[in-house]
């Protein structure tokens, strides 16, 4: 049969159906639904519909773009509180894992979600940076020339605070498959992450994590887990660049190919376990090298960390509600 070159189908909703866009950063992939009015019901069970990779679009999370201020008046405290910090936060990041559940922060979907808004008409870049609202506070935009979006990610912190990082964990990780739990160092980006390092890129290839690690103590709400692998130091533009490989097994979703959170709070705990807290003497650049393809995290002289990567929007459809 002869297909025509061109698709005759229009893009035209009926009722009963939800617009999305599906989009990607490094492969960690996101269904995105822009609800202009704030006023979509989204529930678990529809988060898990559309987020299956079999029955629905698929995708590791999905993510809702709706005005703060309505859902501020909702009584959304997070969506208060991001226009109490910055009042040109015009639009939030209402975030879900794959699974339902609902998570503070996304880094991969924060840039995701800016290449989105342009999309939508909602945001322009090119004339300056975007302040977005998230459940983990405001996250400023801006792109790059290359067209990488880098995040500024917001303060961090050690959970474990001081004793941790001079010790370099305050937690235990087991991998299926270790003989015995190792140690590990807990990282707050809004959201929880604990990294555990890895004496070899081989040991990292061969990792079993398709069950979900064991942490103890486990943080009252899980956490993200990290293995890393640090690859040492190199010359970059603008001087040394640390450089590490990740794998991650992210709560409420399993392993993904990349976790923007998660190569932030890799890269810090890395630098940690070089120069203790103040990082002193580490670089303050690095690369983190993930399945899906590379990252750049950057500690900034405010203290905060930014994060930098591609955002990739692939194609726009109508799903049955
Ligand atoms: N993939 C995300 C993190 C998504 C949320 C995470 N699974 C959680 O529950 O905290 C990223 O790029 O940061």
């Amino acid at each position: 049969m002869t297909q025509p070159a061109t698709s005759s189908v229009p893009n035209v909703p009926t009722p009963g159906t939800l617009a999305f866009t599906k989009g990607h950063g490094t492969k960690n992939d996101f269904v995105l639904i822009a609800d202009r009015e704030g006023v979509l019901d989204l529930g678990p069970e529809d988060v898990r519909r559309l987020a299956d990779r079999r029955s629905g679009i698929g995708g590791d999370g999905v993510i809702r773009l709706a005005p703060t201020a309505a859902l501020a008046r909702a009584g959304e405290e997070t969506a208060q509180a991001a226009l109490a910090e910055d009042p040109t936060a015009e639009w939030f990041m209402d975030y879900r894992n794959a699974d339902g559940s609902v998570a503070e922060m996304c880094g991969n979907g924060v840039r995701v979600f800016a290449a989105f808004a342009e999309q939508e008409g909602l945001a322009d870049l090119s004339a300056g940076p975007l302040s977005l609202g998230t459940r983990g506070g405001v996250k400023r935009v801006t792109k790059e020339a290359d067209g990488w979006y880098a995040v500024d990610m917001g303060p961090w912190f050690l959970p474990g605070g001081e004793s941790a990082a001079a010790e370099g964990y305050d937690a235990a990780v087991a991998v299926h498959g270790w003989t015995a739990p190792r140690p590990a160092l807990s990282v707050d980006l809004g959201n929880p992450h604990t990294v555990v390092a890895l004496a070899s890129l081989d040991e990292l290839d061969s990792l079993e994590l398709f069950r979900a690690p064991e942490v103890a103590p486990l943080p009252p709400h899980g956490t993200n887990v990290e293995l890393v692998v640090p690859l040492g130091e190199e010359e970059g533009p603008d001087g040394v660049v640390g450089r590490l490989r990740m794998r991650v097994h992210e709560r409420g979703v399993g392993e993904t190919p990349s976790c923007g959170t998660g190569a932030c709070a890799a890269a810090l705990a890395v630098r940690t376990w070089q120069a203790g807290s103040s990082g002193d003497g580490a670089p303050d650049t690095w690369i983190v090298e993930v399945p899906g393809g590379e990252v750049r995290v950057r500690v900034l002289p405010s203290g905060n960390v930014e994060l930098a990567g591609p955002a990739e929007l692939v194609y726009s459809g109508h799903v049955t509600r």
